[in-house]
């Protein structure tokens, strides 16, 4: 044996580490599925480097995974001759977690046990998790690209730190040992690894074997033959799951290989299983989780499909079969059509995979629209809430499927007494009143600053809808959709706000005379405010407020989109405003009735501070703006 080498995990890893006997408290044998998973994955990446070069198989060409038991050393072996790991690799992926956000999200933990080992579910412990069961584990590894002599022995107590050494190990692949705890060492009985091994991994394509005692009788005693002994037998089914008839995969089978490919711990929340046959021949097994992945919001995270060509596996996380607002959908993909050599370039620019992407995208809208329809809601709201904002970025994404986007959009509602979101727009367009012809809604900084906008006021009053908004995406989301069944979609606080026939003539004639009547208060306001503000109007949708603030023309920059593009760093022109008043309003009134000209600018810089403010804008001097309220209040 080489010198040994000492090592210290990443600090994520040792946060790791610390969480898993809590998280993992209650199904501790999930290991034997993450390490049989490991294992199945070296394989199927050694299979397909074998497409290419069939000589790397050497005198090992038929894959397997074994698993076997010693009950004296209470050790628990899971082997496979699948890729095998170098030193180095060892080192890399055995000693930190590559997968991009991870930092963050172990800065978010709480630091509260019980509440951060249910958030690492969210995470997959792969690898780790063989520390719940075991004080000691062992790997060794030899590469398909390196000699006996060249092979890596990786021992850690899952404690701090991880010894590396060289040694020699006979054949390619690799081999965990596990030294069970005192406490665990039901892992060592035959029954228990047996029904283990066939719950995780019938599913899995390649053969799982254990050893089994071989007695042979009769005439198949050969003279001299010991009376007993031992032969690798195979434990699972090893028929890849999405290779079957659905009507045969029964949902723990499902479930099961949801697990395997997710490393989820938790059941998926629904699938879709199909295979077509025809132009295009392929089969589709795409599952939603039941919660959003810690990094489902991190540019570069990892997503897409398993794909498999002809049921050999190809490539993790092929992200061109499936947009970017489906991107919290896990599954297989396995095409007949493309060629075993298909690269992430050529899958790019192929126009079998544009075909694939298309039909993988609208089976995967058809699943999340059965689920809408499940008699059991509460699915539905646990979509929702866990992916429904990055579904809706699909309105802009994917033009083609636009409407049936449309179709599963669920929304807070001045109909609702609360911020549940589960109106959706047939909910909305059903209540229309018949002179209604446009959506309303409205965006905002919180679902209380949406409910309680002065904005809403005049709709409110003629009882019309507003859809309430106030999630990051929404603002950009609805710039740039117009309309939904022929009815144009209406911010409720644009400019010019259309209330088409909700606004009848009297009404109209009614505004104009208001205009008229208050032409040289409007005047008087716009000087007193003097560069403030662009213009000063009477306001057709204020009830109960003074006043409120508009975007100048059509600019339309709401005070939520302000806020996301001066964080992205854009430098924003100054905004100026067009103040509406409401000349029915006391403090309208008030002011009106100011003959002193510095008193009257109080007033109306305190109409125009308390719009700003209920607009959300904030204020530029806001100790200035409390000075002005108290020497009003005390004058
Ligand atoms: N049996 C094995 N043969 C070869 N490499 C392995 C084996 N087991 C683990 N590895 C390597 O170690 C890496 C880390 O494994 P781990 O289970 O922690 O994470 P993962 O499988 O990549 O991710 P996740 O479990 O979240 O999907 C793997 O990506 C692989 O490169």
């Amino acid at each position: 044996m080489s010198e040994v080498e000492k090592h210290g995990f990443q600090t994520e890893v040792k946060q790791l580490l610390g969480l898993l006997a809590n998280s993992l408290y209650s199904n501790k044998e999930v290991f034997l599925r993450e390490l049989i998973s490991n294992a199945s994955d070296a394989i199927d990446k050694l299979r397909f480097i074998s497409l290419e070069k069939p000589e790397v198989l050497g005198n090992d060409p038929e894959f397997r995974i074994r698993v076997s038991a010693d009950k004296e050393k209470k050790t628990l072996t899971i082997s496979d001759n699948g890729l095998g790991m170098t030193r180095q690799e060892a080192i890399d992926h055995l000693g930190t977690i590559a997968k991009s956000g991870t930092a963050e999200f172990f800065k978010n933990l709480t630091g509260d046990q019980s509440k951060d080992s249910q958030l690492i579910g969210q995470f997959g412990v792969g690898f780790y998790s063989a520390f719940v069961v075991a004080d000691k584990v062992t790997v060794i590894s030899r590469s398909y690209k390196s000699n006996a002599d060249e092979a890596v022995c990786w021992v850690s107590d899952g404690s701090g730190e991880f010894e590396v050494s060289q040694v020699t190990k006979a054949d390619r692949g690799t081999e965990i040992i596990l030294s069970l705890r005192d406490d665990e060492t039901e892992f060592l009985e035959d029954w228990t690894l047996r029904s283990n091994i066939s719950k995780y991994s019938d599913h899995i394509s390649v053969p799982v074997q254990m050893l089994e005692t071989v007695k042979p009788e009769g005439d198949d005693k050969k003279e001299g033959e010991e009376a007993e002994y031992t032969e690798w037998k195979q434990v699972n089914d090893a028929k890849a799951l999405w290779t079957k008839n659905p009507k045969d995969v029964s949902d723990d089978e499902y479930k099961e290989f949801y697990k395997h490919i997710s490393h989820d711990f938790q059941d998926p929340l629904t699938w879709t299983h199909n295979k077509v046959e025809g132009s295009q021949e392929y089969t589709s097994l795409m599952y939603i989780p039941q919660r959003a992945p810690f990094d489902l919001f991190n540019r570069e995270q990892k997503h897409g499909l398993k794909l498999y060509v002809q049921r050999v596996f190809i490539m993790d996380d092929a992200d061109q079969f499936m947009p970017g607002y489906l991107r919290f959908v896990k599954g297989v993909l396995d095409s007949n059509d493309l060629p075993l050599n298909v690269s992430r370039e050529i899958l790019q620019s192929n126009k079998i995979s544009a075909q694939l992407k298309k039909a993988c995208t609208k089976k995967a809208l058809q699943m999340i629209a059965k689920l809408a329809k499940d008699d059991d809601k509460t699915k539905y709201e646990t979509f929702w809430a866990q992916f429904g904002s990055v579904l809706k970025e699909g309105l802009v994404e994917d033009y083609e499927n636009r409407d049936e986007i449309f179709g599963l959009l669920r929304f807070a509602s001045t109909a609702n007494t609360g911020s549940e979101q589960n109106v959706s727009l047939e909910d909305y367009i059903s209540r229309m009143p018949e002179k209604q012809k446009n959506i309303y809604f409205i965006t905002a900084e919180s679902y209380q600053a949406a409910v309680a906008s002065p904005y809403l006021e005049t709709l409110k009053k003629k009882g019309v809808e507003v859809l309430l908004m106030w999630e990051r995406v929404d603002e950009w989301v609805m710039n740039q959709v117009s309309e939904y069944k022929d009815k144009k979609f209406i911010n409720v606080c644009s400019a010019d706000l259309d209330l088409g026939e909700l606004e009848d003539k009297a009404e109209k004639e009614e505004q104009e005379a208001k205009a008229t009547e208050n032409k040289d208060l409007l005047e008087r306001i716009k000087n007193a405010l003097a560069g403030e503000v662009s213009e000063v109007k009477v306001s057709g949708r204020l009830v109960d407020t003074p006043s409120c603030v508009i975007s100048e023309g059509n600019a339309m920059l709401t005070a939520q989109m302000r806020r996301l593009l001066e964080a992205s760093g854009q430098k924003l022109p100054e905004e100026k405003f067009v103040l509406e008043i409401n000349p029915d309003h006391a403090i309208i009134k008030k002011m009106s009735a100011e003959a002193d000209d510095a008193k009257f600018k109080d007033w109306a810089t305190l109409v125009l501070d308390q719009a700003l403010l209920a607009d959300q804008r904030g204020l530029k001097d806001p100790v200035a703006y409390v000075k002005l309220v108290n020497s009003l209040l005390l004058a």
